[in-house]
């Protein structure tokens, strides 16, 4: 990995390749579509078929762990495989596997997505704040080390999200506010885009929060969960350059035919590219 800070390798990358980042997630019905077994073999054949076919032309993948860990030590170690192989193609990885839990466990959690040579090493991790933010300080130094970076659940894509996220705090902010201030502060010193990012759902329609946080602002629930291209302008406002666009099913509907995931790649990232001005 080089030195530079996940921010600024981001930004590098959504410039070149274009602002869309493929979600890896091989559900078992998908695996059926492409009419591969649900096993780790089947495993391997989807996610080698989609790292062969998007790893030199998409700037950002995010494999769900949820999906390899299914499998056990078979699905980590293609999760593992996958990373890398999508990493020396200059690709960068966000790991989706939300994180989250007491500060001495979080540094165990930190080294191994986030340290340069830890056996899952990505570009950067999904973790979970609801140990409270200060728990996350583990991996936010493990990141800041590595050149690494986060992303934070906030206001999430689900319909329960708000039940929790929507409360206020006892300081006066909401749950996500706080979670959004968190890492404005973080990333005060960044000069374009910081490397503490925030999970804001492209379903959520609109929001009071505020969400200029110097930091990017990954955007799952696009296509099968009902987010458009066109909706990201009125949810995030002024902050809509800083959304890295996620899309999982949509994509991977699309194969397993090399040229039918790049044309579905290829004319999502137009569409992002026309709204974030790229
Ligand atoms: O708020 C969130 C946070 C994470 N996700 C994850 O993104 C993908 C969405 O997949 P699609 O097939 O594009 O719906 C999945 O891995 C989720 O766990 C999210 O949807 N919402």
């Amino acid at each position: 990995m080089s030195n530079e800070p996940f921010g600024t390798r981001l930004r590098a990358a959504m410039d070149t390749r274009g602002p869309l980042c493929v979600g890896i997630d091989p559900h078992a019905h998908l695996l059926d579509s492409w009419g591969l077994p649900d096993t780790a073999d089947g495993l391997a054949s989807f996610t080698y078929g989609v790292v062969d076919a998007l790893a030199d032309r998409v700037a950002v993948f995010k494999p769900q762990s949820a999906f390899f860990e299914r499998f056990g030590s078979a699905g980590i170690a293609v999760l593992e495989q996958a990373t890398t192989r999508l990493r020396d193609a200059g690709a960068l990885v966000i790991i989706d596997a939300k994180r989250g839990d007491i500060g001495s466990t979080m540094a165990g959690y930190a080294s191994a997505y986030l340290a340069e040579k830890g056996p899952l090493a990505c570009d950067a991790l999904t973790v979970s704040p609801y140990l409270g933010f200060g728990s996350l300080q583990p991996a936010i130094d493990e990141a800041r080390v590595a050149g690494a970076g986060l992303f934070v659940l906030a206001l999430t894509s689900n319909p329960e999200g708000p039940q929790f996220q929507s409360a206020r705090t006892v300081a006066g902010p909401t749950v996500a506010g706080a979670v959004l201030d968190g890492l404005r502060a973080l990333n005060a010193d960044a000069e374009d885009l910081g490397s503490f990012g925030a999970v804001v759902g492209a379903t959520i329609s609109s929001t009071d929060e505020d969400l200029d946080i110097r930091g990017p602002l990954l955007a799952p629930g696009l296509g099968a969960q009902g987010g458009t291209a066109e909706g990201l302008a009125e949810v995030f406002g002024p902050a809509v350059r800083n959304v890295v666009p996620s899309s999982s099913r949509e994509i991977l509907g699309a194969g397993p035919s090399a040229a039918a995931l790049q044309d579905a790649a290829a004319r999502a990232n137009d569409a992002f590219r026309t709204v974030l001005g790229y």
